[in-house]
């Protein structure tokens, strides 16, 4: 409810918001003379010295961890929201206007600029340098400029090329049946696997992504692999990067300035992947030398550029490519499980023994459109820009809030439906998926730095659902899992699915 004293207030927003209609209706970012400054876009309010920081404690920043804070930012100022700089942390823009994120990634030069994980780019670039390290290159994901372009230059044509990614779909669906064969040996008497699904499904994944990065198989299933173990230890080590990359750049925090707790053990985290990175790299060149056939892989090719080369995007694959596939893995499952009709027709494609199989592709763009591992993407502006009537200076941040818009119904007809079908439909239909803004639904990105592993996460994820929906009924009891926002999306348990045998 309104009082009296908030009115002027919610007036404002209300005032914004039509601004914004009329300039989107006109045109989205066109540069103009009546710009506004960013300072004044709506946002949490700002108090001296502290900030926006009283919000993150006790205000509508707080709990950050739930997915829906965001989309309430949304209802409250509109579809751009204002960040102060915090900390050291610098300021950031939200925005949930597709034809302005178009404007922005569009006005991008030759090197976009993704920033986020300063505290991993930090270690990678300047701790390490300090400690004596030489290379120039941290990585896809952590450089930026010509050193990026340089290195996404020498990988891409490796990376990406259909013919190389093709030679992993027999080594995916072993690595698939073998994981359904450990699923159906920890199913409890009600078929379930309660205890620790999320690491299961880690496990998956870094088995899955081990055979493209290091060419050979980490034999992650073992019954008897050690809690302790370098595999175990691996997954581990990965989901607490992202936990603790998301309490040090994305959140408040001192340690731009001195050496908190929380800094001191990132630093540790980061130091203890490179060095299981670099034992498992170790273990893929050592199995390479008793190699029998011709075909080249992803490893060999990118040793044969160089080691140093081949090792930092094995770290960028172990990095980037486990829990992103893994959670997204689980939200098809999860979607499947309730809604039993959909996951019924993907089975009858699947059985049908047919080589296109566009129901599993739309199953899998469903789950990612409505539980999505990537809550959006962020650039940093190269230029200055006008954006919704407020002018963007150049270096801003500016984050792309996709899933929010995903799940707008001016956008996907129905939005909180789960409809493969939109995907596959005919172009006349109104719940065709091109209906809607290109810039709204971008799960792997844009452009020249959009993500280097989509082809790979899509054959690993389309292999194993295929899989899964072939050889059990799933199904879910209780109330929907909890989503737990960091720097990705985590679904938590308990993770109440039934495998029934088919
Ligand atoms: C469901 C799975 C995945 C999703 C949703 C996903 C999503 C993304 C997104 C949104 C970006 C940022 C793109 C941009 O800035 O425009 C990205 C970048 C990246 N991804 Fe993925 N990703 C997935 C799986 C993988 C896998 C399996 C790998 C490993 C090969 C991988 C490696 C990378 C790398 C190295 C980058 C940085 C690229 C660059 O900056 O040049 N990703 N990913």
């Amino acid at each position: 409810m309104q009082t009296s004293k908030l009115r002027p207030i919610f007036n404002l927003v209300a005032l914004n918001k039509e601004f914004i209609r009329t300039v989107t209706a006109t045109s989205a970012a066109v540069k103009t003379d009546h710009v506004k400054p960013w300072t004044e876009i709506p946002g949490p309010s700002s108090l001296p010295i502290i900030g926006q920081l009283h919000h993150f404690v006790v205000g509508e920043l707080a709990n950050f961890e739930n997915t829906e804070v965001t989309m309430k930012l949304f209802e409250k100022y509109g579809p751009i929201v204002r960040f102060d700089e915090m900390w050291g942390k610098p300021a950031m823009i939200l925005l949930y206007e597709p034809e302005c994120c178009a404007q922005v990634l569009r006005n991008e030069n030759w090197l976009p600029i993704r920033p986020g994980f300063a505290s991993l780019e930090h270690y990678r670039k300047e701790l390490k340098r300090k400690r004596g390290h030489k290379s120039r290159i941290s990585g896809l994901v952590f450089d930026h400029g010509e050193v990026w372009k340089e290195f996404r230059s020498t990988v891409n044509p490796v990376m990406l090329q259909p013919k190389t990614i093709k030679l992993y779909c027999s080594v995916l669906d072993e690595v698939a049946q073998d994981m359904i064969v450990r699923m159906k040996s920890l199913r409890d008497e009600n078929n379930m696997i309660k205890e620790n699904f999320d690491t299961e499904m880690n496990l998956w994944a870094l088995e899955s992504i081990g055979t493209v990065a290091l060419g050979c198989r980490l034999n992650c299933f073992r019954q008897d692999l050690p809690d302790n173990s370098p595999e175990k230890q691996l997954i581990q080590c990965i989901h607490d990067l992202f936990v603790i990359a998301n309490e040090l750049d994305f959140k408040p925090s001192l340690w731009r300035y001195v050496s908190t707790p929380t800094y001191n053990k990132a630093m540790r985290l980061y130091e203890h992947h490179e060095s299981l990175t670099k034992h498992f790299l170790q273990k893929g060149i050592e199995q390479l030398k008793n190699k029998t056939d011709n075909e080249k892989g992803v490893l060999e090719k990118l040793l044969e550029i160089n080691e140093e080369v081949a090792y930092i995007m094995a770290s960028d694959m172990l990095f980037a490519g486990v829990d992103t596939a893994a959670n997204t893995v689980t939200a098809v499952l999860y979607l499947l499980a309730v809604n039993p009709d959909k996951q019924d027709k993907l089975r009858a494609e699947l059985m049908s023994g047919s080589e296109k199989r566009p129901y599993l592709r739309a199953c899998i763009k469903e789950s990612i459109r409505l539980m999505p591992v990537v809550s959006g993407n962020m650039r940093q502006t190269t230029k200055e820009i006008d954006v919704l009537g407020y002018r963007i200076p150049k270096d801003m941040q500016v984050v792309f809030a996709n899933r929010d818009m995903s799940l707008l119904e001016q956008y996907f007809p129905k939005a909180s439906e789960y409809i493969p079908e939109r995907w596959v439909t005919e172009k006349s239909d109104p719940m065709h998926y091109g209906n809607t803004h290109p810039f709204v639904y971008m799960p792997f990105g844009f452009g020249a730095r959009s993500c280097i592993g989509r082809r790979i996460a899509e054959l690993e994820m389309d292999t194993f659902v295929a899989r899964l929906i072939e050889n059990f009924k799933v199904e879910w009891v209780g109330p929907p899992p909890k989503v737990v926002q960091t720097s990705l999306n985590y679904i938590k348990g308990p993770f109440n699915f039934i495998f029934k045998d088919i």
